[in-house]
This record gives structure tokens, C-alpha cells and sequence, in this order.
């Protein structure tokens, strides 16, 4: 399966980076493995001395301080997993893209520690502890998230990128079946650099991975595939630089509370993340004295080598604290493993360096440079981001805004019909004032055709209607013989019409002009009524009340006013001076009373007074709901007659409309009769000239023959008085007297046929002419 996939970051496959950012250095740790068979064959005794307390390494006299050193009494190499990488691991759940990088001279120990070898790797190395804690992470996780796993295998040969998982290459094993040494037929992989500067891989495959053993059989077919070659340093060296990467991404549920009308309502959005995990199995540095390898193998090993002095190009210049603030230039682009670690270094990546060294005195002199360089790996900071889904963000963002709004609407429920009715009714009146003002429109519109044609009457001075253009159409194509009679008829109907319009316009304008009047009306005692009818009933129940306490409070006046009345009654029998002083006491405060039953009087009086008036306003409250009630009557007749006037009008139009057209068509056949008849009558008239000439010619002949006839019997005369003739001239004189008679009898027949054949077109002439003349009777007397 071919795919698009990518070392960095925003791949992609991978959304948009956001979220939290922060810088952190390139972790560094050392794994010093054991001396190796070789080396103890050779008698190799240990440079490196490892402080356990402090993660310190010591070549000589330099110390080196890194993260973690493992090996040769220092950690144990196998909390290098859990210390190192488990973070990582972990990271890829939070989307940051991760690289877990092995380097180190040639026989350090890196394809051993990263797993990646075939003899020995796939159970303790890194990467297969990476594919455990991978799935059982997945698995302890899963029902909250969905996960898609991918994975990538690729090595640099030569500069050249080459995919390891490529199914469709065969495998070509080597004679004696040592499994995993393959001849190169790989296919190669394109470096592809997108405009956001995001670089990619083209055309590596991207297994999708379901299961650890599927992985873990990738792993397996890569490993295979990969180059390597025996040298003097190590039988199964690595001849390119490997890059085992899985991408995982994950749809994670969260959830967001909102309340909602006091119920807590928990909603499980999804956000997007996709993480990368770079594993890289570097080369081994080498020199070719030591390696003794030589034609291939040393060129493998420039290549090695080159790539690897590109790679600490990099390191130097990101490490360099200097001329990373001065901005410098990092050499990313001088080969292609830098190109590829361009995120893992300097990027968007958490990166562990993991410097292989052999403690073997041998190797001293490349130990103590791997040890440097790792040295100046540390400094590198990378700036590591969440690589989250900003659309998903936005998403929920959205879905929490929306739930927000939701909840103010139900909030505001209580108000929302009353609002709805308001505007409802604004509505209503705004309709209701729309519709008026059409109305009015419509009448100052038939004000301004009315004053259209007073103006056009002033104009032709004597006419009364003027001609509407609009029926001044057709008989235009008629003869000139018909333009009097057809203009005329024209004219008549085009006044006919102007006339009606304008009689119709009247008609609306005095309508509309009454429905304003009854509108204004309308309007007035509307006002009045409300004046009228304002809290009417409140207040006579007002009154009625009032009406009550003062009736009530007089009736206790006079009660008073009974019992002093009494008092003072007992008190005029006695006659001391108490009782004379009670008495005038008494006398005092009936005075008092009898005011106050007066003014109480009075007062109810005034209120009897109102409560008359109120009664008045109220009938005249009724009078005026009668005469609404009537008005509005009036003006929906009114209404009714302008619409059903209008109707007609327009019916009227549209059927004059119709006639006009109707004799129009009449009009064009008529026309078309008439230009055949003329046709016919000049076809007659040259028929009738020819016969004519004819007949004259005929006549003419006869007249000879006649002359020769009156000479004949004079021959005859001749032959009965004298001589006898002879028989010979006999007979010749009778024939010429026959032929003669024959001729003259015939020429008789046919004058006689043409003075018969003339009167008849005489006859025809007469009818025609007298058809035309109907023609044009019609014509001018037929009512538009
Ligand atoms: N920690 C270790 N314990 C035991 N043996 C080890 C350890 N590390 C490496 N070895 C052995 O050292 C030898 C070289 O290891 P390895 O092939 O991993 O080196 P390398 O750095 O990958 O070399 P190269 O760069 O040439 O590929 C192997 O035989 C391996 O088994």
C-alpha cells in the first residue's frame, strides 16, 4: 500500500499544529555496553568509568554529564525503556510527535538497544517495548478514544531513501540463506518538502497496523530488508540509516458540561490528534583503517560517514547557544538524514539521544567523540506541540457556544411569545398602512390621468377626448381609398375608448375620494370613542362606590345628629346649669351635624350630577360605535364598488381590445377581397376592350358584305330582263351569291354573341361596383 507519509510533524495526514508549546532540550542518555567477545579475545580492558550516583561518564579526564547513563555500572539498561522512551510513549496520547535516536560508532550496541536486528534485537530492544507499552496503553484506553495505528519503515543508502516495507519488491536471499541479507531492489522513497516548509516522505509505504504482532511483523520484514554487511568491527553492520516510524492518530472523547433550566447536560465532543514516533537506527561511524573494508563497504562507509559529519553539523549549530540566538544557519539540508530529522532536531518533536559507546580502550578515541557529540546534543532545544485537530477544537468550541445560546433561548422562553406577538401585530400595522398607502397611490394615480387629459384637451382647443395612441393602431395597411373611412372609424373608437377611461377614472377618483372622506370619518369618531369610552365602567363603578360611602356616612350623621336630637330633649327637661351648659354643647354640635348632612348633600348630589354625564358619555359612546359600525359599512360597499367598477373597466377594456382585433383580421380580409376583385375587374376590363375591337372589326365586315349584297341582285336583274347569261356565269354568280349570304349570316351570328357576351360584363361591371360599395358601407359604418 502506497502512501503519502511524513517524518515531520504536520504531515499531511496530520491537521493543523496548535495548541500548547513549550521548549525542551534534547534528552541525552548513554548505554555503555559490556565488552563484547572481540574485544575480551583481544584483551580489551575498560575506559569508561561511570559515576552511579550522578548519571556522569568519565573518559580520562573529562567528565561527561548526561541524563541517564546506563551499563557498566551505571543504571541498569534495562530502566532505559521506562525512563527514556515510556515518556514518550506517553506523549503520543497528548499528540507530540516523538524520536528516540541511537548513536554511536560502528559495534556500539545501537541495532542491539533499538531492537531493530534480526539475530538479536526483537525482544529486548527499545522498539519492541515501545509496541507493548503502545497496545496496552491502547487497550487500558480505547473505550474513550478510536485509534488508527500506521507504521513506516524506511532506510538512507547511499542518499538515497528506500523503503523497507514494500511488498511488491521480492526478497532475494543470499545463497547461503542468511535470512535478512537481501539484494538492494528496493524502491525508492521521494524527499518531498511542502510550502509550509513540512517535509515528506513520497511513496513510503504506510502499513496499517491492527495488532503488537503486526507491528512487530513489520519490524521483522524491515529489519530483514535492510543493508548490511560484515566489516572487522561488527558481522552484522548496518550499512544505512534506518527510520522505523508509527503514527497513531485518536479521536478522542471529551465532554463538556453546560447547564441548562438547572439540569447539568454533559456533551462528548471528539477531538483530533496524531502523533509520530521516529525510531532511529543510525549507521555506525567507522574508519576504514579498522573496519578494513574496502571497494562497496567503503563506499557505504563515506556515505556513513558523510551523513553522520551533516548530522553533527547540526547538532553544533543547534547546540551552540551562541549562534542559535544570532539565528545562524542550521545545515539541515546538506544530506538527507538531516533533511528527515529536521523536526526531531531543533522542531516539533520531544527527541532522546541515546549515545551506544564501547567501554573498550580500543575504541577510546571514537568513544570519546561520540561522547562529545552527544554532549552537544543537549543543547538543543526542540519546541514540542500538541498537534491537535483545530477544526475539532473549533467544533466544540462551536457546540459549547451553541448549547450557551440554546440556554439563554430557553431562558428567555417566557418572553419570546409575548415578543413574537408584538412583533406580529407591528407586522399587521405596517401591512395594514402598506395597503393604505397602495390605496392612495392608486388614487392619485387616477388624479394624475384625469389631469393628463384635461391638459391634452386644453391643448387641441375644441376636442374633447384626445387620441390614444395605444388605439391608433391597425388599418394601416389598408388602400387610400379606405384611409378616410378607416381613419374615421378609427378616431371613433379611439375617443370612444379615451372617453370610457377617462370616465372611469373620474368614477375612481370621486370613489376614492369618498373612501377618504369615510376613512377620515371613521378615524375621528374612532378617536371620540375612545375618549368616550376610557375606563368607562371603572369609573362608574367608581362613582357608584363613592356614591355608597356618602350615603352610608350621612345616614350616621343623621343617626348622630337623631341622638343628640335626643339628648337635648331629656336636657330641656331639667333646668340646672349642667344641663344648661350640656344642652348648648349639644346645640353646638348639631349645628355642626346638620353642616355636614348639608355638604354631604351637596356632595351627593355633584355625584348623582356625574353619574348622569357618565351616563350621557356613555350613550354617546353607543351612538358613536353605531355610527362606526355604519361607517365601516359604507366604505367596504364603497371599497366593493371601486373593485367591482374596476372589474368592469377592465372586462371593457379587455373585450374592445378583443373587437379591435377581431375587426382588424375582418379589416385584412376585406382588404384581401378587394385587391381580388380588382384584379378580376381589370382582367375583364382588357377582355372587354378586346371584345369590343372585335365586335367593330365584325361590324365593319358586315357593312361590306352588305354593300356586296345590295350589288348581287343587280346582277340578277340583269340576267332576268336581257340576254339570258350563260349557264357557266349562271352558276359562278349563284355560289358568289350563296358565299356571301353564308358569310353575312355568320358574321350576324357573331356580332350577335359579342353584344350578348358585352352586356353581361356590363352586368358583372355594375354588381362589382356595387359590391365595393357595400364594402365600404361596412367598412365605415361597422361600430367599434
Ligand atoms: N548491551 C549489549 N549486551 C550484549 N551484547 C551487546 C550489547 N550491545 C551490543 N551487543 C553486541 O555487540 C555487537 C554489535 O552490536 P550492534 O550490531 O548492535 O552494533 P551497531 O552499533 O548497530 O553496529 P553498526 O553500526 O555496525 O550496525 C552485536 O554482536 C551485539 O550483540
Amino acid at each position: 500500500m502506497e502512501s503519502h507519509s511524513s517524518l515531520s510533524s504536520s504531515s499531511s495526514s496530520s491537521p493543523p499544529s496548535s495548541l500548547s508549546s513549550e521548549s525542551c532540550c534534547v534528552k541525552v542518555a548513554v548505554n555503555v555496553r559490556p565488552l563484547i567477545g572481540d574485544e575480551v579475545t583481544q584483551g580489551c580492558r575498560e575506559c569508561v568509568s561511570v559515576s552511579p550516583v550522578t548519571p556522569q561518564v568519565q573518559m580520562g579526564t573529562h567528565p561527561f554529564t548526561f541524563d541517564h547513563v546506563y551499563g557498566s555500572n551505571g543504571s541498569p539498561s534495562s530502566l532505559m525503556f521506562e525512563e527514556c522512551v515510556a515518556p514518550l510513549v506517553d506523549g503520543l496520547f497528548h499528540g507530540y510527535n516523538a524520536t528516540v535516536l541511537a548513536y554511536g560508532q560502528t559495534g556500539s550496541g545501537k541495532t542491539y538497544t533499538m531492537g531493530t536486528g534480526i539475530k538479536d534485537g526483537t525482544k529486548n530492544g527499545l522498539i519492541p517495548q515501545v509496541m507493548s507499552a503502545l497496545f496496552n496503553k491502547i487497550d487500558s484506553v480505547k473505550h474513550q478514544m478510536g485509534f488508527q495505528l500506521h507504521v513506516s519503515f524506511i532506510e538512507i543508502l547511499k542518499e538515497e531513501v528506500l523503503d523497507l516495507l514494500d511488498s511488491s519488491v521480492p526478497f532475494n536471499r543470499l545463497a547461503n540463506g542468511t535470512p535478512g541479507k537481501v539484494v538492494l531492489s528496493k524502491s525508492p522513497v521521494q524527499i518531498r518538502e511542502s510550502p509550509n516548509g513540512v517535509i515528506t516522505l513520497s511513496g513510503a509505504t504506510e502499513v496499517p497496523i491492527a495488532t503488537k504482532e503486526e507491528m512487530a511483523s513489520c519490524l521483522e520484514q524491515g529489519s530483514l530488508t535492510r543493508a548490511t554487511g560484515s566489516t572487522n568491527m561488527n558481522n552484522e553492520s548496518s550499512r544505512s540509516h534506518a527510520i522505523f516510524t508509527i503514527t497513531l492518530e485518536q479521536m478522542r472523547k471529551i465532554s463538556s458540561i453546560s447547564v441548562v433550566k438547572d439540569t447539568v447536560d454533559e456533551d462528548m465532543g471528539e477531538e483530533y490528534c496524531c502523533a509520530k514516533l521516529h525510531l532511529v537506527d543510525l549507521a555506525g561511524s567507522e574508519r576504514a583503517k579498522r573496519t578494513g573494508s574496502g571497494g562497496v563497504r567503503l563506499k557505504e562507509g563515506i556515505h556513513i560517514n558523510r551523513g553522520l559529519l551533516a548530522l553533527g553539523n547540526v547538532i553544533s549549530a543547534l547546540g551552540d547557544e551562541k549562534r542559535r540566538k544570532e539565528g545562524a544557519h542550521v545545515p539541515y539540508r546538506d544530506s538527507k538524514l538531516t533533511r528527515l530529522l529536521q523536526d526531531s532536531l531543533g522542531g516539533n518533536s520531544k527527541t532522546v539521544m541515546i549515545a551506544c559507546i564501547s567501554p573498550a580502550d580500543i575504541n577510546a578515541e571514537e568513544t570519546l567523540n561520540t561522547l562529545k557529540y552527544a554532549n552537544r546534543a543537549r543543547n538543543i532545544q526542540n519546541k514540542p506541540v500538541a498537534n491537535k485537530d483545530l477544526i475539532c477544537s473549533e467544533m466544540q468550541k462551536m457546540r459549547q457556544e451553541l448549547q450557551y445560546l440554546q440556554a439563554t433561548l430557553c431562558a428567555r422562553g417566557a418572553t419570546s411569545s409575548e415578543e413574537v406577538q408584538v412583533m406580529r401585530e407591528k407586522i399587521m400595522k405596517l401591512e395594514s398602512a402598506n395597503e393604505e398607502l397602495s390605496r392612495e397611490l392608486h388614487i392619485y394615480r387616477s388624479k394624475r390621468v384625469t389631469l393628463d387629459y384635461c391638459n391634452i384637451d386644453a391643448q387641441e382647443d375644441g376636442v374633447i377626448f384626445s387620441k390614444d395612441d395605444g388605439l391608433k393602431r391597425g388599418f394601416e395597411s389598408m388602400d387610400s381609398d379606405y384611409e378616410m373611412s378607416e381613419a374615421t372609424s378609427g378616431g371613433i373608437s379611439e375617443d370612444i375608448g379615451a372617453a370610457e377611461e377617462w370616465e372611469h377614472a373620474l368614477r375612481q377618483n370621486s370613489m376614492g375620494k369618498e373612501l377618504n372622506e369615510l376613512s377620515k370619518r371613521l378615524e375621528e369618531k374612532e378617536s371620540e370613542m375612545r375618549v368616550c369610552g376610557i375606563g368607562t365602567e371603572t369609573i362608574r363603578q367608581h362613582f357608584e362606590k363613592k356614591m355608597m360611602e356618602l350615603e352610608k356616612e350621612k345616614r350616621t350623621v343623621q343617626d348622630e345628629r337623631d341622638m343628640l336630637l335626643a339628648e337635648v330633649e331629656e336636657l330641656a327637661a331639667s333646668s340646672d346649669r349642667q344641663a344648661q351648659v350640656a344642652r348648648d354643647n349639644h346645640a353646638h354640635k348639631l349645628k355642626a351635624l346638620e353642616t355636614q348632612i348639608l355638604n354631604l348633600k351637596k356632595k351627593q348630589e355633584n355625584q348623582v350630577e356625574v353619574l348622569k354625564q357618565k351616563q350621557k358619555s356613555e350613550d354617546a359612546a353607543k351612538r358613536l360605535k353605531t355610527e362606526i359600525q355604519c361607517i365601516k359599512a359604507q366604505k367596504v360597499q364603497l371599497q366593493q364598488k371601486m373593485k367591482q367598477e374596476a372589474e368592469q373597466f377592465r372586462q371593457w377594456k379587455a373585450s374592445q381590445e378583443k373587437e379591435l382585433l377581431q375587426l382588424k383580421k375582418e379589416g385584412r380580409k376585406t382588404e384581401h377581397e378587394r385587391l381580388k376583385l380588382e384584379a378580376l375587374n381589370r382582367r375583364q376590363k382588357m377582355v372587354l376592350q378586346r371584345k369590343t375591337e372585335e365586335a367593330a372589326m365584325a361590324t365593319k365586315r358586315l357593312k361590306e358584305l352588305l354593300e356586296a349584297r345590295k350589288s348581287s341582285p343587280h346582277d340578277i336583274s340583269v340576267i332576268a330582263n336581257g340576254q339570258p347569261p350563260s349557264r357557266q356565269t349562271n352558276e359562278k354568280s349563284l355560289r358568289k351569291w350563296l358565299d356571301n349570304e353564308l358569310e353575312v349570316m355568320a358574321k350576324v351570328h357573331q356580332v350577335r354573341f359579342q353584344y350578348e357576351k358585352q352586356i353581361q360584363v356590363c352586368v358583372f361591371k355594375n354588381l362589382f361596383q356595387s359590391c365595393l360599395l357595400s364594402a365600404n358601407f361596412f367598412l365605415i359604418n361597422k361600430p367599434l
